[in-house]
């Protein structure tokens, strides 16, 4: 059974290559996760989960409910609760070594196993990846159409959205707040905030979640489309009859934005896979879950995200990273990219007092492989491109220099320091509007991770708060009864 859904899903040569190459474990779990349910549509998959996990989680908590799963600093409440164990989120899990599984599956893993593009896509679509993290299974190719055809249905932004967003003064606002004034224009439509107000019951909030999830995540492409076509060409948009035969999320995205090589749809597919969740303590995967905690439904919940991903820091790095790969070149000028002119260059940004950005994680203690992702599909389809030669001289350069400086934990690079150079070798020059990307599929891990809370009715987050004096007091008068 579980072997003809997996000759399903990938395909019978697909199925007799990975036979021999891949290590027994990876087949074992790949088997094992394989849809097992004959659910034809995501919310009956998803359904068809939830009486199963209340259980798991159930059990759990009565067995283990009252054990310690960590205690926390003093250093750490200062210190953003630095790898403090105090959240449970299901959709992805961080190894500091390793980087992110979803699901359990580590990038490379559901680029072999989950659908692709027809007939000749190489990279997983994302519509896959959604099944994947909102049910745990590797979904069939007709469970994935069923995905793609739901979104592509649901994909149409109102009309007034758009009016509104054409109003925005985009010169002088960054995307990112367009993007999130996007998604708080769209709330109007929730079918949570609806649900909530006619007094349906706690446990059937999820399935409200979800409806809401699937529409805000199928109109996304045409929300970043509008910014981009608005802030960058003038607002002339792409015709909408080129776009409603398009029957994938990351080739929508990409031909909205006006682009329409396959190569870029191919890009675009493996963005929205890769972005897409980093666990749950990330600033953006936080606040979805911070904010929904509140019942706030799904669009207020993830405007909180997308305002949090445009920090610096976080999503925004990515702008950061290309900004400053370009100022480098200009202050190389005529010399050459060698290992000395490039430290010094380093040097110089540390010096002022700033962080080199695509640099570095709070969690990460080795490179993020989805750096590594970008950087084999730049080996692929761009060898030769000048960025890509100053990212990959940058790698053999910048760990040294921060291992040096002798602060930073991590001195490797994340998955912010390769997405510029991509898109910008494609024609998607415009850097500041690179965090919107980033958003688009940070909706599908985040709000996928939102549907659950609702399913097994987290309640509110409320952590407890102390002053410096209060805690200078409890050690104090702690030390003095010892
Ligand atoms: C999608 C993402 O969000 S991936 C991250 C994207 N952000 C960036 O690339 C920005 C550059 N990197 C950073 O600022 C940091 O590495 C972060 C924010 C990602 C992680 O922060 P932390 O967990 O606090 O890192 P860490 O514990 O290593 O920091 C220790 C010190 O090293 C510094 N440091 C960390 N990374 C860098 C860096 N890339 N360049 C220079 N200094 C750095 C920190 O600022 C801190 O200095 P301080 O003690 O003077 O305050
Ligand atoms: O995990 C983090 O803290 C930041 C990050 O890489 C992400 O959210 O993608």
């Amino acid at each position: 059974m579980h072997c003809a859904r997996f000759v399903l899903a990938l395909g019978r040569r697909d199925l007799r290559r990975a036979e021999k190459s891949w290590p027994s474990d990876v087949w074992k779990r790949a088997v094992r996760a394989l849809s097992t349910s004959s659910a034809t549509s995501l919310q009956e998959a998803v359904r068809s989960k939830i009486e199963p996990m209340r259980a798991q989680v159930h059990e759990v908590r009565e067995r283990f409910g009252e054990e310690v799963l960590d205690a926390c600093t003093v250093n750490q409440a200062y210190g953003g609760m630095r790898s403090l164990k105090a959240m449970v989120y299901e959709t992805s899990l961080l190894d500091p070594q390793e980087g992110i599984r979803f699901r359990g599956f580590s990038i490379p893993e559901c680029q072999r196993l989950l659908p692709r593009a027809k007939p000749s896509g190489e990279q997983p679509l994302p519509e896959g990846l959604l099944w994947l993290l909102l049910t745990g299974e590797i979904p069939t190719e007709s469970q994935v159409e069923s995905v793609c055809q739901d979104l592509k249905r649901r994909a149409a932004v109102p009309p007034e959205v758009l009016r509104l967003l054409d109003e925005l003064p985009h010169e002088r606002m960054h995307p990112m707040t367009q993007f999130s004034v996007a998604v708080s224009l769209l709330q109007h439509e929730s079918k949570m905030a609806e649900a909530y107000a006619q007094g349906a019951p706690k446990s059937t909030f999820w399935e409200y979640c979800l409806e809401d999830a699937l529409t805000l995540i199928a109109r996304l492409p045409a929300v970043a489309a509008r910014i981009y076509r608005n802030t960058f060409h003038g607002g002339k948009h792409v015709p909408a009859e080129k776009i409603e035969k398009v029957d994938d999320m990351g080739m929508r995205l990409a031909r909205s934005l006006g682009f329409e090589l396959n190569e870029f749809d191919e890009l675009m597919r493996l963005y929205l896979v890769l972005h897409a969740d980093h666990e749950g303590g990330n600033v953006s995967a936080h606040a979805v879950r911070l904010v929904g905690s509140a019942l706030s439904d799904p669009y207020l919940s993830f405007a909180a995200g997308l305002n949090g991903l445009a920090g610096p820091l976080h999503g925004l790095a990515n702008q950061e990273v290309l900004r400053w790969l370009l100022q480098m070149k200009e202050k190389l000028g005529n010399r050459p990219m060698t290992t000395e002119n490039l430290r010094e260059l380093c040097w110089e940004t540390l010096r002022e007092g700033h962080v080199i950005p695509g640099f570095g994680h709070a969690v990460l203690r080795r490179t993020d492989p989805r750096y590594t992702a970008q950087r084999e599909f730049a080996l692929k389809h761009l060898p030769h491109d000048e960025m890509f030669q100053l990212v990959s001289k940058l790698y053999e350069v910048v760990p040294r220099v921060l291992e040096e400086q002798g602060k930073v934990k991590n001195p490797w690079p994340n998955v912010d320091q390769h997405s510029g150079i991509l898109l910008r070798y494609y024609g998607l020059v415009e850097s500041n509007f690179y965090t919107v990307l980033f958003g688009v599929s940070r909706a599908l891990g985040t709000l996928s991770s939102l549907v659950w809370d609702r399913a097994l009715g987290l309640p509110i987050e409320r952590p407890k708060s102390v002053t410096t004096q209060w805690i200078r007091e409890h050690f104090e008068k702690r030390s003095v009864s010892a």
